[in-house]
């Protein structure tokens, strides 16, 4: 049994409902797959606090621990990732590619259509129902 990875990950979401997807760098698992903003958190280090620091390093953005809503979570029983999905309405500056991804505001309705590791299909499926108000 392997070592379980903490992910913590957020659907940003803009002032048009539209949420943000970033594809995964060359040379990364899942290389050229759409996910959401995230990444592993570091040893001692808070979910939160994690978000805001790579939401800082990969998209040159700043928000707070406080604008971060958990909303759900999903486990991959073959890599023994869990990864923590938040909800972030509010930050400052614009999303920029600072790692080389690809950016792309996506409509609820138009999540699945994009490939994603298989963690995350479930989680843009519930995220589709709830911006639907489903
Ligand atoms: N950020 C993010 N990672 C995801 C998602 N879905 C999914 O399976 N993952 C996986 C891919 C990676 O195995 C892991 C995240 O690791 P990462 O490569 O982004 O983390 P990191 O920036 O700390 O990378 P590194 O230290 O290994 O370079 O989670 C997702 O939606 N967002």
């Amino acid at each position: 049994m392997g070592e379980c990875v903490i992910v913590s990950a957020v659907g940003l979401i803009d002032r048009d409902g539209r949420v943000l997807l970033t594809t995964r760098p060359e040379g990364k698992d899942y290389a050229g797959f759409w996910e959401f903003p995230g990444g592993k958190i570091e040893d001692g280090e808070r979910a939160e606090s994690a978000l805001v620091r790579e939401l800082r390093e990969e998209l040159g953005i700043r928000t707070e621990e406080s604008c971060l809503a958990p909303f759900s979570f999903g486990t991959d029983s073959d890599t023994g990732l869990l990864l923590l999905l938040f909800l972030c309405r509010k930050w400052d500056g614009a999303a920029q590619g600072l790692e080389g991804q690809e950016l792309k505001w996506v409509a609820p309705s138009e999540l699945l259509a994009h490939d994603m590791p298989p963690i995350d299909r479930p989680l843009a499926a519930q995220l589709r129902d709830f911006l639907s108000g489903l």
